[in-house]
């Protein structure tokens, strides 16, 4: 099977000889076995006939060495098994190290966790690995399928889709491919890697389970069940004829039945995983951005569903698991009741009792090939990330990286909010009394804090590092507990985040692509929105690049770039109250100067408050209030 085919690519020529023997080991091992199930009855038969003691004791002595050896044996095959296995596992742990140590982090074109750039088997010619198992980009293309995948349309519901180099919708390796957006499987354009780290090791670890659960037993079970053919049809031809059919369906025609029907459900489950894990990192990561967005609910909703296909996945894969074994299981007593009406006399429970000692050496196959079916994926990315290493074409398709540009001045569109948040209409904040203390901390981070920022007021904030100004703006937000005092002003019933939000000091980019950062997976926003948040941040040059993955946290944007995004979700769905905690952090002056300049502009009759270290800006703003040692002054 091409699983195997493709193991053989990951062991070393030293591991392949330790695995011989320990092949060699199994074989002796259940040839034990059946020596001793075929003596024992040949014994109890003839005993039956009460012969005399001397005719046995040759029998007797036989069992006795045949279950000694059984037992040692069986020890002997699973230290020798392990030992390769786990030799092979070192191996292979330190090649992807290297592979993943030659890549990372200086070679920002590649990165491990990103499907953009790194797909699937059969993709070793362009270079591309996928360590996440679901690919296909948004597009309106129908999706491409190799061999073990499934594919859905560019757009629609169900599925997980990836984002794609060359073929949109298009599927390598054990991905499944559906909705660029849709509220299916997939979560909107493309996806995040989710923990990539975790998705590495379990791959490299996947190895062991081929090795010690398919690939040697599968070879054990071809020796025994050649060897027991031929042996059983020396003795009896019609019995090993039977034998040779059983053995048949139990170890080749069932295991291919189950790779058959579970390899769809494989690829789907892979790709149901990932999403699963991107959604825990997602959640787990942005909780603080999500909930200052009002999308937590959403995103808990979307993990919550993604848990639930992939739960409804494992389930159905279980069924076939348990169906095709269920079977096979049925093939070693069907054998000997068969060989014993095919063969009379005496001979006839002994064969029939082997036969039914090399059928259970067989069972196992079909099982295992329902799990080998999983597998097949984390070794075709291993072998392709190895590829990768030994210097095979590594040209990526779908690089991300771009020379920061952050100079727009004079080319932005004119700013037009949406103005979904902004139906409370244009709120006045006063901040009264209020002192903030951390946690553990002995002294008040704000003290007796008073500020009133009339409706559509726009304020600096000012003061050197550690003074308290992002402080101030989560406590306008709502994002910290006061001690003493309160904040005034927003309308009754309504979510604070409704009203008050935008770039805080600890915003969270997501491993996801450039629309979602943007999006965050809200309700109401098309493409053209969204480009239109890019524009009014400074970000134009993403607005055709709305698939791109932006890396862990942002890693393939600069920091300007970083910050551009975040101010982007901010204005996409401003709230009256708009919190900007240093937007313009990493850009060059001019670039800031524009930025700046468009966000103001951008945010019309809002109230604006805005962190900055920058002078420069101050003139753009109504007024300058400075913070020192938790206290308030003007600037
Ligand atoms: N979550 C927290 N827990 C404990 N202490 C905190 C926390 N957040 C901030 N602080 C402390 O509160 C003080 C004010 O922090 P804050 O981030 O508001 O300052 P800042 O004026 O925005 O600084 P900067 O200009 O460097 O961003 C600092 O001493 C900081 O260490």
């Amino acid at each position: 099977m091409t699983t195997y085919a493709g193991v053989s690519r990951l062991v070393g020529a030293g591991a392949v000889v330790r695995l011989v023997f320990a092949g060699l080991l199994g074989v002796a091992t259940e040839l034990a076995g059946i020596g001793l199930v075929g003596t024992a009855t040949w014994m109890i038969v003839r005993a039956a006939e009460q012969p005399p003691l001397a005719a046995l004791a040759v029998a007797i002595a036989a069992v006795r060495a045949f279950a000694l050896f059984k037992g040692g044996l069986r020890y002997a095959e699973r230290l020798a098994g392990h030992d390769a296995v786990l030799r092979v596992l070192a191996d292979l742990r330190t090649r992807v190290f290297a592979a993943l140590a030659a890549r990372a982090p200086g070679d920002r074109s590649v990165n491990v966790g990103d499907k953009s750039d790194i797909s699937g088997h059969g993709n070793e010619r362009s270079g591309r690995v996928d360590l996440g198992g679901a690919a296909g980009r948004s597009g309106d293309a129908p999706g491409r399928v190799d061999d073990d995948g499934a594919a859905g349309p560019g757009r629609g519901d169900g599925g997980a889709a990836g984002s794609g180099g060359d073929a949109p919708g298009r599927l390598d390796g054990d991905g499944a491919a559906g909705p660029g957006r849709g509220d299916g499987g997939a979560a909107g354009r493309g996806r995040a890697g989710g923990d990539v780290l975790s998705r590495v090791v379990s791959d490299v670890d996947a190895v062991q389970d081929v090795l010690l659960r398919g690939v040697l037993p599968a070879c054990v079970a071809a020796v025994v069940g050649i060897g027991a053919v031929a042996g059983v049809g020396a003795v009896e031809p019609l019995a090993g004829a039977v034998l040779a059919a059983g053995l048949l369906v139990a170890g080749i025609i069932l295991p291919w039945l189950g790779h058959v029907l579970s390899r769809r459900g494989s690829a789907a489950i892979a790709a149901a995983r990932g999403d699963v894990t991107a959604s825990a990192v997602d959640v787990v990561h942005g909780v603080a951005e999500l909930s200052a967005y009002g999308a937590l609910p959403r995103a808990l909703d979307r993990a919550a569903e993604r848990g639930g296909r992939l739960a409804r996945l494992e389930a159905r894969a279980a069924v076939v698991g348990a169906v095709v074994g269920g079977v096979a299981a049925l093939v070693p007593p069907l054998l000997a009741v068969g060989i014993a009406l095919a063969v009379g006399g005496s001979a006839a429970p002994v064969l029939a009792l082997i036969a039914l000692a090399v059928g259970e050496v067989v069972v196992p196959l079909a099982s295992a090939a329902v799990r080998q079916s999983e597998l097949r994926g984390a070794l075709a990315r291993v072998r392709a990330l190895l590829a990768l290493h030994a210097g095979s074409p590594s040209r990526v398709d779908h690089a991300v990286v771009v020379p920061d540009k952050p100079g727009q001045k004079g080319s932005v569109a004119a700013p037009q909010l949406h103005d979904q948040r902004g139906r409370w209409g244009r709120v006045r904040v006063r901040v009264v009394g209020v002192s903030v203390r951390y946690p553990g901390s002995a002294e008040c981070v704000l003290e007796g804090v008073d500020l009133d920022i009339p409706a559509g007021r726009r304020v600096a904030v000012v003061g050197s590092s550690g003074a308290g100004k992002s402080t101030l703006l989560d406590v306008i937000a709502g994002r910290v507990e006061v001690e003493r005092g309160a904040v005034e002003g927003f309308p009754d019933g309504v979510e604070r985040w409704r009203v008050a939000g935008g770039v805080f000091a600890d915003a969270h980019v997501f491993h996801a692509t450039v629309w979602e950062n943007v999006a965050l997976w809200r309700d109401g926003f098309d493409d053209d929105a969204v480009r239109r948040a890019l524009s009014d941040a400074g970000l134009p040059e993403y607005g055709d690049r709305l698939d791109d993955l932006v890396g862990e946290d942002g890693a393939k944007l600069s920091g300007g770039q970083r910050q551009r995004l975040l101010l982007a979700r901010a204005l996409l769905d401003a709230p009256p109250v708009l919190l900007l905690d240093e937007p313009t952090e990493g850009l060059d002056p001019a670039a800031a100067d524009a930025v700046l300049a468009t966000a103001l502009r951008a945010a019309g009759d809002r109230t604006v408050v805005v962190v900055t270290h920058r002078q420069a800006d101050l003139a753009r703003f109504d007024d300058v209030v400075r913070v020192e040692a938790g206290r308030l002054g003007r600037g």
